[in-house]
């Protein structure tokens, strides 16, 4: 038999695919090596910052990995064993993901306050603000695409996982909205970035590794305020109908719980307005001639083809999903297009003290970067917070199967009343705001929020399988 394999190289082969931000799920990985390898402190602990090339399906995609060594590893650290390597590239010890050790995180906000570079890696500080050192960062529980690290009430580092070529959309937009005064979103304080040291491509843009903005300490995020008036509204008595008697229920009852959302839906309307108001502002705003809403519903038509392909549980909406975007087509007149949110969601927006802010312009973790930065309809930023406000109101239910006989019934009534009065008022707030009208583009939102629902079937079966229901219950309802 031979030695058992500990070279790093093996190690991370067999660790990387059970990472909840690992993009490449779907497929077994055929390759893994280092492409680079910079070491940022030396000692024990000691910090390596590695980009990991990964080849799947014939394409390589690139993680970043902040590798902490220790001879000991400490019981704390335990979760964030990588295992024991051997020396092959030459890090020997107790190899771990040092994103979870506040000793070596803390590094990089030194290394951004002091503008420090180490081999290919630059640190930046954001022009006009200061960074305190000396925090200890810890990432945050949220199961999401990337690892956000905060730093006491100070500041959250988010470091982007999947590497993208270029400037990471986060910090690109986040700096342009800061140019432009918007009120909506976090200020950035720093970066960092890597140099991509290609003599073949001189002048190429630095890739984003990480973003440092301001910690919203009165911040509560959107999908925890939208769940629990979720919960008050299932908790309420059901209203008497005409003759006293318990009745359906309409989005106008679902007003009545007293954890009502409206007013911070129809606020958050307002704030993705003035948001869009302010992208199209820093970035300009094209007239699309009519082929390119033909390229839109080609694209859509695309997605839906692989979606259907992997996931066969989508075959029976195929038809009708075809047709909603079909009547996109038809429309063949021109539409504005401009710099848009692209993976809007109700975990992408937090209400502070002095209101609601937005977060993560990076776009949809799935997509390809070119893409990502492309310019689009604003509906589809709308249609994809229909999508939450759906989400959210049918989630503990597509969850729950241990309900009582005919619960589920009278719930899912309930879920849709709570749908419509949020969707409602969120659509309200931004035509007020000065967006797009969602009703006098009814097509359009439909077919946006069919093509979110799509990529959302991809999303779930490959990372919480049983979610797969809410956007399949969907489709069945926007495409039957
Ligand atoms: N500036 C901030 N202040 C406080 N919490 C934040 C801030 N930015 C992000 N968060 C929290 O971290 C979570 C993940 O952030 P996000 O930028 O959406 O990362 P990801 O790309 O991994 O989805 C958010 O849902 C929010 O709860
Ligand atoms: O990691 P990101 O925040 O960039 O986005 C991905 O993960 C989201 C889930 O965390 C996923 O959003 C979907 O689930 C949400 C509830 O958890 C719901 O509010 C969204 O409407 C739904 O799309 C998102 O699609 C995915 O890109």
């Amino acid at each position: 038999m031979p030695p058992p394999d500990h070279s790093l190289v093996r190690l991370l082969s067999d660790w990387l695919p059970r990472q909840r931000w690992f993009g490449g799920k779907d497929a077994p990985i055929d390759e893994l090596s280092i492409g680079t390898a910079t070491e940022l402190r030396t000692g024990d602990p000691a910090l390596h910052h590695l980009v990991l090339d990964v080849r799947q399906n014939g394409t390589t995609d690139h993680y970043q990995l902040l590798l902490g060594v220790r001879r000991h590893l400490p019981e704390r650290l335990h979760a964030a064993a990588i295992g024991e390597a051997d020396g092959h590239p030459p890090i020997t010890g107790h190899v771990y993901d040092a994103a979870h050790d506040p000793d070596l995180t803390q590094v990089l906000l030194e290394f951004m306050a002091s503008e420090a570079s180490a081999g290919p890696l630059r640190f930046r500080r954001a022009p006009g603000t200061g960074i305190r050192t000396g925090l200890e960062g810890l990432p945050t529980s949220a199961e999401q695409s990337n690892t956000s690290l905060i730093f006491g009430d100070a500041y959250i580092c988010k470091l982007f996982r999947r590497l993208s070529p270029g400037v990471n959309p986060d910090l690109e937009v986040n700096l342009a909205l800061t140019r432009q005064g918007c009120a909506h979103i976090a200020a950035v304080h720093g970066w960092a970035e890597l140099d991509p040291g290609d003599p073949a491509e001189p002048g190429a843009e630095p890739v984003t590794l990480a973003l440092l903005s301001e910690f919203l300490r009165t911040g509560t995020d959107g999908w925890q305020l939208a769940l629990t008036s979720v919960r008050d509204w299932f908790a309420q008595p059901a209203p008497p109908d005409e003759a006293g008697e318990t009745g359906e229920v309409t989005a106008e009852d679902a007003g009545e719980a007293g954890g009502d959302f409206a007013a911070e839906a129809e606020r958050l309307g307002a704030a993705t307005a003035e948001v869009h108001r302010d992208l199209a502002a820093a970035f300009g705003v094209v007239r699309t001639p009519p082929e390119a809403v033909r390229d839109l519903v080609f694209g859509m038509n695309e997605q839906l083809d692989q979606v259907t392909a992997a996931v066969p549980a989508l075959r029976p909406h195929a038809h009708g999903i075809r047709q909603v975007f079909d009547r996109v087509a038809a429309d063949a007149s021109g539409l504005e297009f401009q710099r848009v949110h692209g993976d809007y969601h109700l975990g992408q927006v937090m209400r502070t003290d002095a209101g609601w802010v937005l977060l993560d312009f990076e776009g949809e973790p799935a997509r390809a970067p070119g893409e990502r930065r492309a310019f689009a309809h604003p509906l589809r930023d709308v249609a994809g917070m229909l999508r939450s406000f759906e989400y959210a109101a049918r989630f503990l239910l597509a969850r729950d199967h241990g309900l009582p006989d005919g619960t589920a019934e009278a719930l899912e009534l309930r879920a849709r009343a709570w749908a419509e009065r949020n969707r409602a008022a969120f659509c309200a707030g931004y035509a007020a705001a000065g967006g797009p009208d969602p009703a006098a583009h009814a097509a359009l939102v439909r077919a946006f929020e069919c093509d979110k629902a799509v990529y959302e079937v991809r999303y779930e079966a490959s990372n919480r399988p049983s979610w797969l229901p809410v956007p399949l219950r969907s489709l069945a309802r926007l495409a039957g």
